[in-house]
């Protein structure tokens, strides 16, 4: 397997439970529900994505032949001689390229392993924590996880019918868009409505970190 990387940098976790944690970020190239292009957008499946994940031409991205040789890049970003090794897979879908051997590796290097998805993809066995971030129009396929984080307000998703899921913690996220304050009132609403939600916010945005 040939891992397709856009960027790899060490930064906090801004966002969901884990938020404020040290993490090393490893973004993967490409996605299933959009292509990446601006003029694809309005005809994607998710059209609200905030990132850049197209290429490889990001910090430290590249083609990775060997999910060992990806994992001691990942590796070298960690701060020498200090434990609590974490890091979250992310892209674009990073479920269309993590696979078995990466886990391993990373496990190897000993990092705990997490990753933030669609959900539209089944995870593989052996990831630590698992973000699931599910979008209208998708399949929802992995519906068990450490924290399901629902980009809010989504149409076609129900807090109410996501909540009856098989995680552990569950966050609304203000989606990041002209109505981002509308969207964030209302998210705030809704979590002291319905206790079992909290909210996350997009803290490297406001802290202005990666
Ligand atoms: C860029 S995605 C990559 C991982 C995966 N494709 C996913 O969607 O979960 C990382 C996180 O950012 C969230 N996100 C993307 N665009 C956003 C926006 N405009 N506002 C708030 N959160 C957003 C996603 O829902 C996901 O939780
Ligand atoms: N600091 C920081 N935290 C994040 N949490 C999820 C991110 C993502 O793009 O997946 C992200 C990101 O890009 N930067
Ligand atoms: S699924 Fe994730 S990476 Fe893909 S377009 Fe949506 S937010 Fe962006
Ligand atoms: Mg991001």
């Amino acid at each position: 397997m040939t891992y397709s990387v856009k960027e790899i940098f060490y930064t906090l976790q801004g966002e969901g439970l884990r938020a404020g944690r040290s993490a090393v970020f490893c973004r993967f190239a490409g996605c299933n529900l959009w292509s990446g292009r601006e003029q694809d957008r309005s005809s994607a499946i998710c059209r609200f994505c905030d990132t850049d994940f197209v290429g490889t031409d990001g910090t430290l991205g590249g083609k990775f032949a060997q999910a060992a040789e990806l994992a001691e890049r990942i590796a070298a970003q960690w701060p020498q001689g200090q434990g609590q090794r974490y890091v979250v897979l992310t892209g674009g879908e990073p479920l269309l390229q993590v696979d078995a051997a990466l886990i391993d590796a990373l496990h190897a290097q000993g990092f705990e392993v997490a990753v933030e998805t669609n959900g539209s993809i089944e995870a593989p066995a052996g990831i630590d924590w698992i973000c699931v971030s599910p979008k209208a129009g998708a399949p929802l396929l992995q519906t068990q996880g450490q924290e399901l984080k629902l980009v809010w307000p989504q149409p076609g998703l129900d807090p109410e019918q996501l909540g009856q899921l098989d995680f552990e913690h569950f966050l609304l996220q203000p989606m990041d868009n002209p109505a981002q304050a509308d969207n964030t009132q209302a998210c705030i609403a809704y979590c002291q409505a319905h206790p079992q939600w909290r909210l996350s916010l997009q803290t490297h945005k406001i802290l202005e970190i990666r």
